[in-house]
């Protein structure tokens, strides 16, 4: 989610809940848990209250058990009194509660989504039917009859044409979805490489990984400063298109009291969510995966050590949405942020492509270090007003803030990627955060 990032711990006094606040975590991080049902009192003559263990209260006691279990057989017979152990029974069924109730509200809220989408095609539809009928009208009333029913619970089948995803290279040429240098690099790549003539879906699907040339990427990529590389990626019409769908189904949420309860424009937006994910697919396999290859494999320890200098990136997993800024922030247009603090993101890469409007003010994104590094909370720089369509690459631990929109309204293309099978397979999140590889941690093999 969107909230997850860390961020800087000077900017933890600012308002969390406003809109616009610029904050991004709901909760600050100070290993605590916000409830704790005191443990029932069955065993033992001493005051489980005046216990200082207390997993419910301490995350890092609830890590320290999970560690504890994982590594030792038995491991709760160390512990006096049993109701030291229900505290953590307790505590762990509190977080179970929350893991259950978490996805059912993800599963209700998903239809919603999906039932909103429905509703704003059907009005998409009707629109142009009505425009392009005025001589028939039964007609046109037929043909919107047939696009009414929507029976495809991921919404990836019903997109109008615009937002259908493209099925070949030549259709993702002819519908002008990518910036037209970035099409080429890909498109030639792909004929250049071993896998020339694989069909674009096996490539956004992920079943064949694209080489991209390395002069051609040359030519396409610039770095604006250290490890924050930019180049042209969407075309200025999908930008549009991506911007007015965010506004417009935020609005239509807004306005619909059966919607309203989504308050979907009020966070950013999940493209999966709403039917979309076809773009973080191509986007992260047609260029971030490969990209990554050349740029960050190393310093980020992406690159599976077994596999050849040549092997793929090791990400594995994505998740993108689309941020919206805004002087006068609001959720009817998808855009309540006003700032953003600085933070890092809960991914290996980041790519940060602008989506315009054209006249915003303010809203530059700046840099301040890789954390874990010596250079960690430094301003580095910034990059003030990229061309709508032109993406950012940078690594998620790369600190980073948005300043002050002060004028219009900024919306962002934002897609996180990650490593489960390579990175973060056996780093706790600290290390992990921090590229730490003393092996001293509690989590490592040779710790105790
Ligand atoms: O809006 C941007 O340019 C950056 C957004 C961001 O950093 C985030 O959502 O994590
Ligand atoms: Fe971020």
């Amino acid at each position: 989610d969107q909230s997850t990032g860390c961020r800087m711990s000077e900017f933890n006094g600012e308002a969390k809940t406003a809109i616009g606040g610029g904050a991004i975590n709901e909760k600050p991080r100070l290993y605590s848990l916000s409830s704790n049902p005191s443990p029932t009192r069955q065993v033992g003559s001493i005051d489980p209250d005046s216990s200082s263990w207390s997993p419910g209260k301490s995350l890092g006691h609830m890590l320290h058990a999970l560690v504890g279990l994982d590594r030792y057989p038995n491991y709760l017979s160390r512990f006096q009194h049993i109701y030291d152990v229900e505290a953590l029974e307790s505590a762990l069924k509190e977080k179970l509660d929350e893991v259950t109730r978490q996805k059912n509200d993800i599963i209700a809220k998903r239809k919603g989504i999906h039932d909103l989408v429905c509703r704003y095609n059907k009005s998409i539809e009707e629109k142009r039917s009505h425009e392009q009928s005025h001589s028939d009208t039964d007609d046109a009333a037929a043909r919107t009859d047939d696009t009414m029913e929507c029976s495809d619970s991921d919404c990836s089948n019903f997109w109008h044409s615009e937002l259908s995803p493209p099925t070949s290279w030549s259709e993702l040429k002819k519908r002008k979805i990518l910036n037209e240098d970035a099409f080429k690099v890909a498109f030639q790549s792909m004929q250049t490489s071993r896998h020339r003539g694989r069909e674009l879906r096996d490539f956004i699907n992920g079943d064949v990984d694209l080489d991209l040339n390395p002069s051609l990427l040359e030519q396409l990529m610039n770095q604006e400063m250290f490890d924050v590389y930019s180049f042209p990626l969407l075309s200025t019409q999908f930008c549009y298109l991506l911007r007015k769908t965010v506004r417009d189904l935020s609005d239509l949420c807004e306005s619909d009291t059966e919607f309203q309860y989504l308050k979907l424009g009020h966070r950013p937006i999940d493209l999966d969510s709403i039917g979309l994910g076809w773009v973080n697919d191509m986007l992260f396999n047609l260029f971030i995966r490969p990209m990554t290859k050349h740029l960050f494999a190393k310093s980020e320890q992406l690159q599976n050590t077994n596999k050849s200098r040549n092997a793929p990136s090791t990400l594995d997993w994505r998740h993108g949405y689309v941020a919206g800024y805004s002087s006068l922030p609001n959720g009817s247009k998808g855009a309540t942020r006003h700032r953003l603090v600085p933070h890092t993101d809960d991914s290996e890469i980041t790519l940060n492509c602008c989506l315009g409007e054209e006249n915003y003010v303010g809203g530059h994104v700046e840099f301040y270090g890789l954390r874990g590094s010596e250079d960690e909370g430094q301003l580095i720089g910034k990059v003030e007003r990229p061309n709508v369509g032109t993406a950012l690459l940078h690594s998620g631990r790369h600190l980073h803030s948005v300043s002050e929109v002060t004028n219009g309204d900024r919306y962002a293309l934002i897609i996180w990627s990650r490593s489960w099978s390579c990175l973060r397979k056996d780093a706790c999140p600290c290390c992990y955060l921090n590229r730490r590889q003393d092996k001293t941690c509690i989590c490592a093999p040779r710790w105790n």
